[in-house]
């Protein structure tokens, strides 16, 4: 056993396992490691940091052409070898020997396998040699293993070879003809993506595109996707698929359209990866998402913890928040309250405390990189209706901001607040625009502080940005 005891195990090195570990190694734990494919996790190789990358070269292209002056020093048209190779260099080229030396510099063992739970406070780790080892536990063990692409129950579909979120992500070239099944976030992303590399792209959006955001960011997505020649269909998704002998692959609609592709990207949604964890070990069920309290111990249904309260959960895998901020936002906490724990010293779990992941509740901002950007953070309006606040929804028209006139010449976009009448602050915020990614921490810092309206009358924006919006917002609401 010499060598595998330690203050804190974790399961998967994503992002957030990471930062689990980076925590408890700065509070003064012992912590190892387990991952079972490349450290750093699904974020840095198939998800985040290779999709941005392939969103980003044709933003930059768009943004200069927006502007004269700029616009006529543009001659040519994206390099699509050129995007794919930043795009490799942004996923490390799917090698982890940078983050594995991050490990090794942060004083954190890895041990590379399938970790599987064996008791509370126990994970056995199995190479790709088959060889195990018991991983013991003395104060935690942190599930952070993340989530996998969802594949629906389509006939024919699986036997299609469909593209996942991964395909996409590390595609090595554009194909000519692709089909996307979902209207999400990620199907959004990768529409704006690949129509910009060159694909003849169809986007099959049952729920409509981007459901879950303010009504306006879809609309606008939508219409931009359009005019940049994506098919959007919206209402409807795949009935059936196969892909013949010559590669094409035919999906028949659930409104009895046909549609022939040569790629079809599936990306419905996640799955958690619990399925070969040994859940079942301490009366979880295998395939099924965490659940856990504030201080992201897992809890059984009941709220009890499971494990005597040694089993914590981060990240995807507890269903919070699918976001690698958010995740590591969790991480910081767990690590912390671990820590704590362990040293007999004061939980903070209230509400905002050092040790609750309390901004997971209504605080939870997010940027789609679309055209237009999306940027939010907090509740929309319906959902605040829903939650039982009495809103009042203010809109206005980022073009009309001089900072906006000034940024891209035919500049659009709209931003809205929702304000808590009760307790006069705001309970969310929704951009949409060219590059309004970067205005979205002050709404972020503005919900989470419950800063009084009254208040940001005095937070002054700069003349000429377009961050005047915030005094716009302002003036529309009243004072
Ligand atoms: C296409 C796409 C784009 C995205 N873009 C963004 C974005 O721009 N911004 C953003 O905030 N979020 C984005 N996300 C979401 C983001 O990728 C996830 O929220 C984030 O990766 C979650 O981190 P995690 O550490 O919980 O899990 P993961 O990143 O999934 O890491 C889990 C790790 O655990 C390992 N593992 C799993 N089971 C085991 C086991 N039993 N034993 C050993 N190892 C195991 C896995 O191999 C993996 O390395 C995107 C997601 C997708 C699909
Ligand atoms: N920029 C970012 O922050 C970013 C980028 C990509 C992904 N992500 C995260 O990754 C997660 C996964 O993204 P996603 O796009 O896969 O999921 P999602 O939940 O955003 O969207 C899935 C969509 O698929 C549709 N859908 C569900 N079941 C379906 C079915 N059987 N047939 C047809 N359509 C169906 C739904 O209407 C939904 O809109 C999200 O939670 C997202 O937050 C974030």
């Amino acid at each position: 056993m010499n060598g595998t005891i330690y203050d804190v195990v974790v399961i998967g090195a994503g992002p957030v396992g990471e930062n689990v570990a980076d925590r408890v190694v700065r509070g003064g734990l012992s912590a190892a490691i387990v991952e079972r494919e490349l450290v750093g996790g699904e974020c840095s190789y198939w998800a985040c940091m290779p999709t941005k990358a392939l969103l980003r070269s044709a933003a930059a292209l768009r943004a200069a052409r927006q502007v004269p002056g700029a616009r006529e020093a543009v001659t040519g048209d994206l390099d699509v070898a050129a995007v794919l190779g930043r795009r490799d260099s942004f996923a490390s080229h799917w090698k982890d020997d940078g983050q594995v030396a991050w490990l090794d510099s942060s004083g954190i063992a890895l041990h590379r396998g399938q970790g599987r739970i064996v008791s509370a406070n126990e994970v056995e780790v199995t190479g790709d040699d088959g060889t195990r080892v018991t991983l013991t536990a003395r104060h935690a063990v942190v599930i952070a293993t993340g989530s996998s692409a969802l594949l629906p129950d389509i006939p024919g579909l699986r036997d299609a070879a469909p593209w996942t979120s991964r395909e996409a992500a590390a595609a090595s070239a554009a194909p000519r003809r692709l089909a996307i099944i979902g209207g999400g976030v990620v199907a959004s992303e990768m529409a704006t993506a690949f129509a910009a590399l060159g694909s003849s792209v169809t986007l099959l959006a049952r729920d409509g595109v981007l459901p879950q955001a303010e009504p306006f960011a879809g609309e606008r997505v939508t219409e931009s996707l359009r005019e940049s020649g994506v098919s959007v269909r919206l209402g409807t998704t795949a009935a059936s698929a196969h892909r013949d002998h010559s590669g094409t692959v035919h999906i028949t609609t659930t409104d009895g359209d046909r549609i022939e592709a040569d790629e079809v990207l599936v990306v419905i949604g996640r799955t958690p990866n619990t399925h070969d964890l040994g859940l079942d070990a301490l009366g979880l069920t295998p395939g099924t998402w965490l659940t856990v309290d504030d201080t992201l111990r897992v809890v059984a249904e009941d709220g009890t913890p499971i494990g005597d309260g040694r089993l914590y959960a981060a990240g995807d895998v507890n269903r919070r928040v699918l976001l690698t901020h958010q995740g590591k936002y969790q991480a910081r906490a767990v690590g912390d309250v671990i820590v704590a724990r362990a040293k007999d010293e004061p939980v903070e779990d209230g509400r905002w405390g050092r040790h609750a992941a309390t901004a997971d509740e209504r605080a939870v901002p997010q940027v789609i990189f679309t055209d237009p950007e999306i940027a939010s953070v907090g509740l929309t309006a319906s959902a605040a209706e829903a939650a039982g606040i009495r809103t009042r929804v203010i809109d206005y028209d980022l073009a009309a901001v001089a900072g906006a006139a000034l940024h891209a010449d035919g500049y659009q976009g709209h931003a809205r607040m929702v304000v808590d009448e009760d307790r006069k602050v705001i309970v969310g915020f929704t951009l949409a625009g060219p590059d309004v990614a970067e205005l979205l921490h002050a709404a972020t810092i503005a919900v989470v502080g419950e800063v009084p309206l009254d208040r940001l009358w005095h937070a002054v924006p700069p003349y000429p940005t377009v961050s005047e919006v915030w005094l716009r917002l302002l003036e529309t609401y009243g004072r």
